[in-house]
């Protein structure tokens, strides 16, 4: 690949999962071993591992990075005064709550300070524990400020950034990526990157989860093609400044507080790399959707475009879900989402346009939580347009709407600034109140 020190800084490589390489100047990959004795123009040799040595090769992540001076040239880490105490990596009684109500939150208004995308961010909701490895947390941002001089890195989970509003650009160590909201960006557990905001106001979401990584979801009976397409998968291509930086700054998210060591060179100083332990993004209009064809309405598992496994077959840590623009056919159906009560809990969030289930109060940028067995389903307006229009409907199209569910197996505690939030919907609960009984006995 070509060096992009100049000219388009934003060249990808494609595919999930793949084995990468990439050189910002040929040559100066190791040819044949990771660790010569001297590297190629006198380069540093670095691993980044995603998962233990020793897992299984199939879900084996790691990448071998090739940089001017190695990460670990820097100050001591020091706790970051203020630090963002509105970020959390384990759940309990001390900063959350339980709670089984229907929760919805208005779109936060962007700040007025200025506000990058570190401290701009603020957990939602999550469980387990960035300790245990085992849980995950829903956050959501709103910054207006580039992130100047630093860098983040977040040593508990792996990002999953849906931005709503304003595009993302994100610095890698292994390249950078222009995110855009109708894409996706992935950032695995410890890569180190800094966020440029060139639209200034943003907002998103995003998931985190501990101790495992995001893979394509089975198929099943779908067969070999549909939904993601794992070439739609971009990866970017290495690029690197060697260029001296006094008090740069990388900010360390380590058991959710947030700690700053001091180095006097960029982190993004990687001339090439190779490994499948990558940051990535995708686009969500390339999802290809199936659905039903003749009628009933089908679960969203068919929408997973991304899922964080467990343990366990089929019980995911965290689906990513969307809801794109498709056609509806099905013949006497109600056609919306269906009345229900789920065993996981779902987090939904809205990028543009509306959602099918809800007419209104549910916006861009905004979120709803229904909790594990929480009842929920279409507003009352939308099951009464839906009945109002009967059944002689013919296909139809809905456009204008990308919505996305983070839907997880664990359930959810509450965050005390989410409940707190001068957001927070209090009447959610009225959009159900008016369905009436339709009930006649004969
Ligand atoms: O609750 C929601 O709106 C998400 C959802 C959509 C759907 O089509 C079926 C089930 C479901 O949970
Ligand atoms: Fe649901």
């Amino acid at each position: 690949m070509e060096n992009s020190i100049s000219g388009d800084d934003y060249i990808y490589q494609s595919g999930f999962g793949n084995h990468f390489s990439s050189e910002a100047i040929a040559g100066a990959l190791p040819v044949h071993q990771n660790s010569p004795l001297i590297c190629p123009f006198g380069l540093y040799a670095e691993q980044i591992s995603g998962t233990s040595f020793t897992t299984p090769r199939s879900h084996n992540l790691f990448s071998w990075l090739y940089r001017i001076k190695p990460s670990v040239t820097h100050e001591p880490f020091k706790l970051r005064v203020p630090s963002n105490r509105k970020i959390l990596s384990e759940f309990n009684d001390s900063n959350s709550s339980t709670n089984p109500t229907q929760l919805r939150w208005k779109p936060a208004d962007i700040p007025d300070l200025p506000t990058d995308f570190i401290d701009g961010l603020s957990t939602v909701c999550g469980s387990g524990s960035s300790f245990m490895r085992h849980g995950y947390a829903i956050h959501m941002y709103t910054a207006n400020k580039s992130m100047d001089n630093c860098a983040f890195c977040n040593a508990d989970g792996d990002f999953l950034i849906v931005p709503q509003q304003g595009r993302l650009f994100i610095t890698t160590e292994c390249g950078k990526l222009k995110v855009s909201p109708g894409d996706i960006a992935i950032i695995p557990q410890g890569f180190r990157f800094n966020v440029d905001l060139p639209d200034g106001p943003s907002r998103g979401y995003v998931a985190e989860i501990f101790g495992t990584h995001f893979q394509l979801p089975d198929l099943g009976s779908i067969g070999a093609n549909g939904l993601a397409s794992p070439r739609d998968f971009l990866v970017p291509t290495a690029w690197f400044e060697d260029k001296s930086y006094p008090g740069y700054t990388i900010v360390q998210k380590f058991g959710g507080e947030l700690f700053t060591a001091v180095q006097d060179f960029s982190p993004f100083n990687v001339v090439a790399w190779h490994g499948n332990y990558v940051p990535y993004k995708y686009d969500l209009s390339k999802f290809c959707p199936y659905n039903t064809v003749l009628y009933d309405h089908g679960d969203p598992s068919i929408n997973t475009v991304l899922t964080a496994p467990t343990d366990k077959p089929g019980v995911a840590l965290l689906d990513f879900v969307i809801f794109p623009p498709r056609w509806l056919v099905a013949e006497h159906t109600f056609r919306p989402p269906y009345y229900h009560r789920n065993c996981m809990s779902e987090f939904m969030g809205l990028i543009h346009g509306n959602y099918e289930a809800k007419v209104d109060g549910f916006l861009p940028g905004g979120a709803s939580l229904h909790n594990c067995m929480t009842p929920h389903g279409p507003d009352t307006k939308s099951y009464e347009a839906t009945i109002a229009r009967g059944n002689d409907v013919g296909p139809h199209k809905i456009t204008d709407t990308m919505a996305f569910m983070f839907e997880s197996s664990l359930i959810p505690r509450i965050s005390r600034s989410a409940l707190e939030s001068p957001f927070l919907d209090h009447d959610y609960y009225q959009c159900w109140i008016g369905l009436k009984s339709h009930f006649a006995s004969s």
